[in-house]
């Protein structure tokens, strides 16, 4: 197994390759060319200013010309730089925010503050290279190098092979609150709670992984410990929040606003906080502070103006620090932390250990974003699924130097069996579709759950027999049929005779009485979602 100095010093160049890859695909010279790239969006206009979102000031912006978004990258949670319509690249900003919401005819983003002036002018949004995913990541290789202290100072020397893995002998009986689980979840669940360092939840499509997770988490905090629950994305998180959110459980949703669901900005952190009694008291202050303020610009007197002065500078330092109490005391009831990995870098954690580091698709995550939450713990459960697709690495270098290795897979090869469990039973395919991948990844293991196991589209309701409805699985071959790849601008591959194929099958579909929002089309390629996007808008 790799050792914990060969990795660090593996890795830190691999980050650097990786930014330059991203940082590189998403820069150019002039506004022009990351127009046409899609990363810049100009001639807007600021159409409504809301505030709400915890404290958050939400623009929302429209273009100048046409009802509709020019073609763009953006997407929710991106962070963007606001600039008049005609600044250059490296002029600086109104205001930096987040992506809120997006509409064919509207971008809506999330500002901490309200831009203070040039919102009435013609402007322009601006994705900004996400460099702070990769500062964090560096930060917690570093940390790992002088790992000799601190919470996870006995699991880092079993998560590089220098220490056996360790498990409690006694079985671990428990009382399910979710009285639905299978055997295979049930067996995970205790080998999990027998663990004393790290285990591996390997849950292959739909066998309940996310469900088994929510059983070892309600267990853990029944047993008292206070957990770290992460993933690498917020989609991720934010599953786990709402399934856990239906037990009575201390939890708290770290992350930006914009960046969560809505079921679940209840139990994020901003909420809470704003909540809290140290914050209505740094409102308070707030209060006075705006009286003063008021008070100082009418001040003509040096004197009451220097005294006005010195009153608000103490009553700041008072308001922060009721604010920070705030958001400590809130953090210290939890009994269940939940972020993404990068969030989990947050100064609102420095100093907080927890008995236990959870982290959801774990298979998907690269093993330095890993690494910032597991240094917050001494035990570790990963749960995921190293036979699916493995995390995007950019850089073609850094990939093939291993930068996309995850630990999940990493942990899986060297001790195997010994600290995994697997689940087995699947709950959301017809058999027919779950066994290819049964018998090719899973060494046939994976049986069909029969609620689904033989389930068909006409058996939903409203749903007629039909041709286009008898079969549980169609591939369509169409080598030879004149419908050729093409590549557009961007090196994306498209191909309109495909496109117009499954949409017509969609369209079969619904006239046997699917509902057209219950059926999803999936494609590797931006271009082709763009045609698909083209032949649906123009029938
Ligand atoms: N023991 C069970 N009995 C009945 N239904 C179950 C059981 N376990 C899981 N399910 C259902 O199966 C579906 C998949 O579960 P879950 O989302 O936990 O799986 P997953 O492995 O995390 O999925 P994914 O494939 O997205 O990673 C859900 O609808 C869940 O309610």
């Amino acid at each position: 197994m790799v050792s914990l100095q060969e990795f660090v010093s593996s890795m830190a160049p691999l980050i650097d390759l990786e930014k330059a890859a991203e940082i590189s695909a998403e820069s150019a010279t002039s506004s022009k060319s990351l127009e046409r790239r899609g990363c810049i969006m100009s001639n807007l206009k600021c159409t409504d200013a809301q505030t709400g979102l915890m404290g958050k000031t939400l623009l929302e912006f429209q273009p100048n010309k046409g009802d509709v978004l020019p073609p763009h990258k953006f997407g929710t949670h991106d962070v963007v730089a606001l600039k008049p319509n005609k600044a250059d690249v490296a002029s600086s900003a109104l205001g930096q925010g987040v992506v809120y919401r997006l509409k064919d005819s509207s971008i809506t983003v999330a500002f901490d503050d309200i831009p203070e002036d040039g919102l009435n002018s013609p402007l322009r949004l601006e994705k900004l290279a996400n460099e702070v995913t990769y500062r964090r990541m560096k930060d917690a290789l570093i940390q790992l190098s002088k790992n000799q202290t601190g919470p996870s100072v006995n699991l880092v020397p079993v998560l590089f092979g220098e220490n056996p893995p360790m498990s409690s002998k006694d079985a671990a009986k428990f009382s399910p609150f979710n009285k639905n689980l299978d055997e295979s979840q049930k067996d995970a669940i205790s080998k999990a709670l027998r663990s004393k360092d790290v285990f591996l939840l390997h849950g292959p499509p739909g066998t309940g992984k996310t469900t088994t997770i929510i059983e070892i988490i309600l267990q853990e905090v029944k047993r008292g410990s206070k957990i770290l629950a992460c993933a690498a994305s917020n989609i991720a998180v934010d599953n786990i929040v709402e399934r856990l959110s239906q037990y009575r459980t201390k939890l708290v949703r770290l992350g930006h606003p914009a960046r969560l669901l809505p079921q679940v900005l209840d139990s994020a952190l901003d909420a809470q906080v704003l909540r809290a009694d140290n914050s209505s008291l740094a409102g308070d202050i707030r209060k006075e502070m705006k009286v003063l303020n008021s008070k100082l610009l009418k001040a003509k007197d040096k004197n009451t103006k220097r005294d006005i002065r010195k009153e608000l500078r103490t009553l700041a330092k008072e308001e922060r620090k009721r604010q920070q109490l705030a958001v400590a005391d809130v953090i210290k009831n939890a009994d269940v932390v939940l972020s993404t990995l990068t969030g989990a870098s947050s100064k609102k954690l420095y100093g907080i250990t927890f008995d236990l580091v959870i982290i959801d698709e774990a298979a998907q995550a690269l093993e330095m974003a890993c690494w910032i939450a597991l240094l917050k713990g001494p035990r570790c459960v990963l749960a995921g699924d190293h036979l699916q697709l493995p995390p995007t690495v950019q850089s073609a270098e850094a990939e093939k130097k291993g930068m996309g290795k995850t630990l999940f897979e990493r942990l899986t090869e060297a001790y195997g069996d010994q600290i995994t469990s697997m689940l087995t039973i699947q709950y959301r395919m017809h058999e027919l579709i779950m066994n290819w991948s049964s018998n090719e990844l899973y060494k046939n293991k994976i049986k069909a759950h029969s609620s689904v196991a033989e389930h068909m589209l006409y058996d939903l309701e409203e749903v007629k027999r039909s041709s286009s409805t008898e079969p549980t699985i169609i591939l369509v071959d169409t080598t030879g049929c004149d419908m050729e790849e093409v590549k557009d601008e961007e090196e994306s591959t498209m191909n309109e005779g495909e496109a117009s194929v499954s949409i017509a099958h969609a369209k079969l579909l619904v006239e046997s009485g699917v509902r057209a929002s219950d059926i999803g089309i999936i494609t590797p390629y931006a271009a082709q979602v763009c045609a698909y996007m083209l032949s649906i808008l123009s029938n």
